[in-house]
């Protein structure tokens, strides 16, 4: 079952504008860039799938439930929402602790709670910091700290806000096999970035937001391929999918995957 916006907008109670008319469903088991210019409305629209906040106008569901139906912890138990800045979801004095704190909350039985902190940690890689205080650890492992402590959680959709800011390659390579690891368990991966790189390496599907509202929603070659849907949402192709077209080898390629035949 899908999480489904219809004709869904938001304003923020001092009265701005934040989303508006969305129509968008995300569908079981796919992965979905959503990219846009900083306050295009990203933020607010995914805060609206998984019940943070609940549409002014039009609807959201979930499985076929409004989310205005339900409270945010039920909704969220669906689906999941990895905040952009991990000080902002972090509060435990430890790793383990931070991954606990959702099973014990629903008060699952010891068995549950270590086999579902074990596999966060395992795709998370966060096991070998699991006494140390989150705090202490650099930017880039508390991201998957945090990513952790949601994904101990059962729910469907997953949704990661800006993952790749701060990581190097390593910390890129783990977060590409943590969501080729979801795909094949079934769980959608919903993505906000602004990094083109990672949307072509590891997207196919691309929601463009520009001016608080989607204006595409397409694979990432018809995205990248449009100069339209570009300008409109003031975004830049990825380098080696500009240089490709600007050497005339091919107005479609994104990686250098694509190129490299072309220029062998
Ligand atoms: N708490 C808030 N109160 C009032 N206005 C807000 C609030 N949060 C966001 N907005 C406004 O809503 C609009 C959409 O913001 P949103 O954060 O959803 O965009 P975004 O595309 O996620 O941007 P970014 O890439 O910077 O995270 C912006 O004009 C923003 O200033």
């Amino acid at each position: 079952m899908p999480i489904e916006l219809i004709n869904a907008s938001f304003t923020y109670p001092d009265g701005s504008p934040a989303v508006e008319s969305v129509n968008l469903t995300i569908n079981d088991g796919e992965r979905v860039a959503i990219v846009g210019q900083n306050g295009a409305g990203k933020t607010t629209t995914v805060k609206m799938m998984n019940g943070l906040l609940r549409p002014s106008s039009g609807s959201v569901a979930v499985d076929g439930v409004l989310t205005s139906a339900r409270t945010t912890a039920v909704t969220a138990k669906t689906v999941g929402y990895v905040f952009q800045n991990p000080d902002d979801q972090i509060f435990g004095s430890t790793v383990r602790g931070e991954l606990e704190y959702m099973p014990r909350y629903h008060k699952w039985d010891e068995v549950k709670r270590e086999a579902r902190v074990a596999r966060a940690a395992d795709l998370t890689g966060v096991a070998e910091h699991f006494d140390v205080n989150p705090n202490d650890l650099p930017f880039a492992i508390k991201k998957f700290v945090a990513i952790g402590a949601i994904l101990v959680g059962e729910c469907r959709y997953v949704i990661l806000d800006e993952p790749t800011a701060g990581l190097d390659s390593r910390g890129l390579a783990l977060l590409n096999r943590m969501i080729d690891q979801l795909e094949a368990e079934g769980i959608s991966v919903i993505t906000i970035t602004h990094d083109m790189r990672f949307v072509v390496e590891s997207f196919n599907r691309v929601v463009v937001m520009a001016h608080r509202t989607v204006i595409a929603d397409a694979t990432a070659t018809e995205v990248f391929a449009s100069d339209g849907i570009l300008k409109e949402a003031k975004l830049k192709r990825p380098e080696v999918a500009q240089l490709a077209r600007d050497l005339g080898l091919s107005h479609t390629a994104l990686r250098l995957g694509d190129v490299l035949p072309l220029i062998a």
